[in-house]
């Protein structure tokens, strides 16, 4: 074996390659199928060996309705159901999109890999979002059919979504995925380059953008989930909080029935519900995203939390955003058996791409973990674009399998976000320390993050321009304890408007999902800004919480 002059310029403790200011992952390579073999994503979830699975009567389990669908069942189910989408009238095949907007439940999982196994493009959405955004939603996806459930069906109807709905909490739907349809029918062939998946994020620029995931850049993802799990006697059972309409959720959902592990899901969060889960399904895992973890540390819910048997609970595993040192350090004594295990991921990046993976790891305070295997990385001098080594601040560049294809008709965007070498620019302000562990310290790139979810300012600032009153507003991110952060509006009043805070609110909390919403307003003679008219947001925070009590919070 020869050893080229790259690979000894790489450090084995942090995986730097001085020479071309690359990280390298720590973590071994995992098989990846042919590029060219037709496979699908489902077609590699079936095929992984599930060990403990029939067994032990592993499942997956709907905690709000109370039902599940043992593993042993998900093949058979899945078959159904695509043989009977490709029937007529739906008669869907390869290439055609589906728009689902439903919350968790157990039958989406079935739902999903029986459209990825048909070569159908998955778009989900959040039944919450407006009217507005999923009318760009289908703009963007153009979708021939719809899964909903009996309620988000409402939102389709507003729309005018002139195509199928199938509603997936019917009798027809469990019909569709309990029989098996007349006729033999041929496989239908999926190639890895196929878009699997189209999911919405703000990218850099705020605008709602479609982000294409392939089959291959989703095998990449669960493949390199694999490394450090733990053999264990019984499987382990998650408790997922997040939602499947999302890359983590969906990431999370795809990556367990894959390994054959419990996954109990709920409709919507709720926090007794979730303790209540935990002890009835002995769960081992709690998948969540900051606020999830606030709550359990929060006085306010001592009575609640104090109650519950925690005995089975070994990891929290939590993403979407950023913990504070505060809420890591009230965890860690208040749960001092469980592993709080934080993860990093961009939609851009089909979810998870560093992680924490055993006990040593786990020690690490406020790491993000460390990258997974074929991930390569660079920490970038956003004045300079010179790499860095360990230790120093830098936007996080990101390389590998599992980089999104493109954004949606919009190639310019793409092409900014992803250079011609393939490196995604992901607007996170990050560092690597000596030992390899990532850690994020800012974001460059103008989002709010409310509760793990995004919020580009720039939609805001564009909703609020409209109001007749209104003549010039900026949004920006301003701190909160549980949400993590919440959108503020600097509004200027057109002269001799009265218009007030909660009509701004509602102004906007009518036309953007609740997530969006603002929830403080000021009032403000001009929005500042620098020579050529960019707005000083920076100086705006400063001003928000001057004269305010958070400072101390930060
Ligand atoms: C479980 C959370 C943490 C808390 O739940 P919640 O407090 O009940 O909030 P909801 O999300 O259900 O709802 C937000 C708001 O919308 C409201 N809402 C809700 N559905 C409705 C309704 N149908 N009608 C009307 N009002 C409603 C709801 O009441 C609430 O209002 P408010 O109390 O004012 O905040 C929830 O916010 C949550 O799942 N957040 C995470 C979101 C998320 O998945 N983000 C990931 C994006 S992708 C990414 O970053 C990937 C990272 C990643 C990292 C690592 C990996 O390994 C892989 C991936």
């Amino acid at each position: 074996m020869t050893i080229s002059n790259s690979q000894l310029s790489i450090n084995p403790q942090n995986g730097f390659c001085s020479k071309t200011q690359i990280y390298h992952s720590l973590r071994p390579p995992y098989p990846l199928p042919p590029q060219s073999t037709p496979f699908s994503i489902t077609d590699f979830i079936l095929s992984l060996p599930k060990t403990t699975t029939t067994t032990t009567g592993a499942s997956i389990i709907d905690a709000t309705t109370r039902r599940f669908i043992p593993y042993s069942d998900v093949p058979l189910l899945v078959r159904n159901l695509a043989a009977s989408l490709r029937q007529p009238p739906l008669s869907l095949s390869n290439g055609a999109c589906a728009f689902v907007i439903c919350p968790n439940s157990a039958n989406l999982p079935i739902l999903y890999l029986s459209l990825f196994s048909l070569g159908v493009v998955v778009s989900p959405s959040n039944p919450a979002s407006s009217i507005q955004e999923i009318s760009r939603q289908l703009r963007l996806c153009k979708p021939a059919v719809a899964f909903a459930t009996a309620e988000s069906a409402n939102k389709l109807l507003e729309v005018g979504f002139p195509n199928p709905v199938v509603v997936i909490d019917s009798n027809e739907f469990e019909s569709m995925m309990r029989t098996k349809p007349n006729g033999s029918e041929t496989k239908i062939e999926v190639l890895q380059s196929d878009t699997a998946a189209i999911l919405y994020s703000s990218g850099t620029t705020g605008k709602i953008k479609g982000v294409k995931l392939t089959h291959r850049n989703m095998i990449s993802t669960i493949a390199g989930a694999n490394f450090g799990r733990q053999d264990r006697s019984s499987p382990a059972v998650y408790l997922c909080t997040v939602p499947y309409f999302h890359i983590y959720g969906l990431g999370l959902c795809m990556r367990l029935v894959a390994f054959g592990e419990s996954l109990v899901s709920m409709a919507r969060f709720d926090l007794r519900l979730m303790l209540t889960s935990i002890e009835e399904f002995s769960v081992t895992h709690l998948a969540s995203a900051p606020p999830v973890v606030v709550g359990l540390v929060d006085g306010d819910n001592d009575h609640l939390v104090n109650r519950t048997n925690w005995s089975s609970l070994e990891n929290v595993l939590c993403g979407g955003a950023s913990l504070t040192m505060a809420v890591i350090d009230k965890f860690k004594k208040r749960f001092p058996t469980v592993s709080l295990l934080q993860a990093y991921g961009l939609t851009e990046t089909t979810g998870g791409v560093s992680r924490i993976a055993g006990p040593y790891e786990s020690t690490i305070a406020g790491t993000v973990g460390r990258l997974i295997a074929r991930c390569q990385a660079k920490i970038v001098d956003p004045n300079t674009g010179v790499g860095l080594p360990p230790m120093s601040h830098g936007e996080l560049w990101l390389r590998g399998p599992f980089i999104m294809k493109g954004y949606v008709d919009d190639k310019e965007v793409s092409d900014t976000m992803v250079d011609s070498d393939g490196w995604l620019r992901t607007g996170d302000l990050c560092y690597f320390d000596n030992e390899g562990f990532l850690f994020i310290v800012d974001r460059l790139k103008e989002l709010i993050k409310y509760k793990g979810y995004q919020v580009p300012p720039a939609e805001l600032e564009h909703i609020l321009h409209t109001h007749p009153d209104i003549t010039e507003a900026a949004v920006i991110p301003y701190p909160d304890e549980k949400a993590g952060q919440v959108p503020m509006g600097f509004v200027v009043r057109r002269k001799g408007s009265t218009i007030n805070e909660t009509q701004v609110k509602d102004f906007v909390a009518k036309q953007v999902a609740p997530y969006k919403k603002l929830r403080r307003v000021r009032f403000i003679d001009s929005i500042p800004k620098n020579a050529p008219g960019k707005v000083l947001r920076k100086e705006l925070i400063k001003m928000a919480l001057s004269d305010s009590d958070v400072t101390s919070k930060l």
